[in-house]
């Protein structure tokens, strides 16, 4: 089972381009699992087995939260992936039964692609199937060289954010041939020509001098690198042509996922985790000095004989006074690291660690238990009915 998560500008064709997959692997005999995650969406010309509007309700979250309609794609976004799991876990068990998982995304790229939940609900599946993105392009709106380039750049970083294997789908052949997109991307040297006679670099339409121009031509530069790892193929989803170049890149990408990325994102994950386990023993760390520290205030302060520096004894008229060493007080406590006496570490208090353990543990399972309430709370409540 693989993962096919479209991606593509507002009014690019993914819905429609989902459609057309869909009826394209179901007359294969490949009837994928659809899952549809726009909750603006009015109508979807495709049957879907999951459904992100039959959980939330974007009109009441609109309500309910004040929100505007792009806040509101990000908070039904941010309430779906609370549940992602359970989704997963359904998704799972079809695992034998279909080879394809195609999931639609909200029109507003950016809800998704720059929000904690778009990364969640991606990384989700990333971690249990292999998954590939589909960046979807209207062909006829990126004939102009600096309008394919900002394209290009914002496919870039995507799969600079979700170090995912991509591949870039030249939607609506019928009406614009991709080939000159094919050419760009293999030829630099034709990008360069384009760009060289794309009129408005010649100031003609007012978009300015040589600066746009030799912006293009050295971001282009930079481009060729994000060219060399991705795919791409033109296709019509009116007419269905290329679907078959489409579902076999995506093959060869789901290999690439197997070779390549799952054993990158394995090093990542094990990374962060270890960098996360550090973290916590340097805060149990931090946590017990703190301990260790006030508890031997507390004896010191219990302890008349122990006087702190800053004492001022009453009469003294220089203002000076001698430090507790130079009358020969035995000090307690001291902040001179190795000199500390008496203070509490786990060499001579070894149960000190595990009961702060112990402590934290309770503390970590109380706020589970909280969370889970919240969870239950928001799943029991109006807009998820
Ligand atoms: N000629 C042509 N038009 C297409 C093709 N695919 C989509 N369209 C048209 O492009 C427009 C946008 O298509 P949608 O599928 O709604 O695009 P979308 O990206 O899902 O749009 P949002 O979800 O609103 O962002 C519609 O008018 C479609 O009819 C295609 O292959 N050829």
């Amino acid at each position: 089972m693989k993962t096919v998560i479209c991606i593509g500008m507002a009014g690019s064709g993914k819905t429609t381009f989902m459609q057309r997959l869909n009826s394209h692997l179901r007359a294969g005999k490949k009837t994928p699992y659809v899952i549809n995650l726009d909750p603006a969406v009015l109508k979807i010309p495709y049957g879907a087995n999951i459904d992100i509007r039959d959980s939330i309700k974007y009109k009441k979250v609109m309500e309910n939260y004040q929100l505007g309609p792009n806040g509101a794609i990000v908070t039904s976004l941010n309430l779906f992936s609370t549940k992602i799991d359970q989704v997963i876990s359904l998704v799972e068990k079809k695992r034998e039964n279909y080879e394809h998982v195609i999931v639609d995304t909200p029109g507003q790229i950016e809800c998704f692609v720059w929000s904690a939940s778009g990364s969640i609900i991606t990384e989700s599946f990333a971690s249990t199937f292999p998954t590939v993105i589909a960046y979807i392009v209207d062909t006829p709106r990126n004939t102009s060289p600096t309008t394919f380039m900002s394209n290009m750049l914002y496919a870039c970083s995507i799969l600079y954010k979700t170090k995912l294997p991509m591949i870039v789908v030249f939607n609506k052949t019928d009406v614009t041939k991709a080939d000159f997109a094919k050419e760009w991307m293999t030829d630099f040297e034709a990008f360069q020509d384009a760009v060289r006679s794309d009129q408005e670099m010649n100031g003609e339409t007012g978009m300015g001098s040589g600066y746009m121009g030799s912006l293009v031509n050295s971001m282009s530069l930079m481009l060729e690198e994000f060219y060399s790892r991705l795919d791409m193929c033109g296709v019509s989803s009116f007419t269905g042509d290329g679907f078959d170049e489409f579902l076999d890149i995506v093959d060869k990408k789901a290999d690439e996922y197997n070779e390549v990325y799952k054993a990158e994102r394995e090093r990542l994950i094990k990374e962060k985790e270890v960098k996360e386990q550090k973290r916590k023993e340097k805060s149990i760390n931090g946590l017990m000095k703190d301990l260790g520290l006030s508890e031997q205030k507390e004896r010191s302060n219990e302890d008349d004989s122990a006087d702190v520096i800053s004492d001022i004894e009453e009469g003294e008229e220089d203002g000076l006074v001698e430090r507790d060493e130079d009358i020969g007080v035995e000090r307690e406590y001291t902040f001179a690291g190795d000199e500390r006496q008496g203070e509490i570490t786990e060499e001579n208090n070894p149960d000190l660690q595990k009961n702060i353990k112990k402590h934290l543990k309770t503390l970590v399972n109380l706020q589970v238990v909280k969370l889970q309430k919240i969870l239950h709370a928001i799943s029991e409540s109006r807009l998820f009915t």
